[in-house]
């Protein structure tokens, strides 16, 4: 059974003007299309121009009022804090958080920690505030991408490897914090393996091809968008709170997250 219905429901992707998150979106609306009244999808993004061009393209196909694009760097703690606001007061709503931006950027990984953990803390927590039902929210879905790098150490891409596997510690706690509290949020951590898009090849750059084909063995080979599209949408609709999912392209393994232990 459905633990969200989608109808009259607002969901906000960070990095979703691109690659995963432009697939998330484009599923959710799909989804979204096939039901009674709207859903809509807010892209926030850094990339004017291919959020420009994704938005065109996605409201041809599900309606104008149906997705929305807007500017955000996520390193900008203020604005993006702003914009959610905004979003839950001029839409009426937030119910679906997706913390998907993300970069493997070693050169500066200063940046890398930025935008991958702070960026993904801000906002699962600035989402958290505006969902509590015990602040007056409507409880909701928050859904951290993090990888199998989360999980297991790869070569080269220390910084990458520590935001993620901090992600999965930070997603797990606030899991416990809302069924402790009764805040009515389930909190989700994606842990995929390689994704086969031209980004996850420039790993060989910096790896080297040995080691990359090795951690692609390691991990069970590389998976489609479209397979982790699909296991996206079964986490925002049907997961308990506290799941976390490793996602492969031989199947899925859930893990739950601690239990409570008080
Ligand atoms: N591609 C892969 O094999 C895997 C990717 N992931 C994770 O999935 C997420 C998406 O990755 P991809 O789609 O592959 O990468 P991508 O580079 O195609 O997409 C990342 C998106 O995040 C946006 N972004 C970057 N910095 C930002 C900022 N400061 N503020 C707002 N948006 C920002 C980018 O503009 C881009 O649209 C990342 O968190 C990544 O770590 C996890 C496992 C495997
Ligand atoms: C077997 C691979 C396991 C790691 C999978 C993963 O999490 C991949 C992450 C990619 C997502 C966003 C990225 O930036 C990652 C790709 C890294 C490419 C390196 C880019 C280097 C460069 O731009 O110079």
């Amino acid at each position: 059974m459905e633990k969200i219905s989608l109808p009259g429901k607002v969901a906000v992707v960070t990095g979703g003007a691109r690659g995963i998150g432009k697939a998330f979106v484009q599923r959710l609306l799909e989804k979204g299309a096939k039901l009674p009244s709207h859903f809509q999808v807010v892209i926030l993004d850094i990339l004017k121009d291919e959020g420009e061009a994704s938005l065109k393209d996605l409201q041809e196909k599900f309606g104008r009022d149906n997705v929305y694009f807007y500017y955000c760097d996520v390193t900008n703690g203020k604005l993006f804090e702003d914009l959610l606001k905004s979003i839950n007061k001029d839409i009426g709503k937030l119910d679906i958080m997706v913390n998907n931006a993300g970069v493997c950027n070693e050169d500066d990984w200063e940046q890398t920690i930025h935008i991958n953990l702070i960026g993904v803390i801000r906002g699962t927590k600035q989402a958290t505030e505006l969902m509590r039902r015990d602040k007056g929210g409507n409880g909701g879905v928050i859904l951290n991408m993090s990888s199998i790098a989360g999980l297991e150490p790869f070569k080269g891409i220390e910084t990458y490897c520590a935001t993620k596997h901090g992600l999965v510690g930070f997603t797990k706690t606030m899991a416990l914090n809302s069924e402790d509290a009764d805040w009515g949020i389930r909190y989700h951590c994606m842990c995929p393996v390689g994704v086969d898009t031209a980004l996850v090849h420039k790993l060989k750059q910096i790896t080297g091809q040995e080691y990359f084909d090795h951690a692609v063995e390691k991990t069970g080979g590389l998976l489609s968008i479209e397979g982790l599209t699909e296991e996206f949408l079964k986490m925002i609709l049907y997961s308990d709170n506290r799941c976390l999912a490793i996602v492969k392209p031989t199947g899925v393994q859930y893990l739950e997250m601690e239990k409570k232990t008080n």
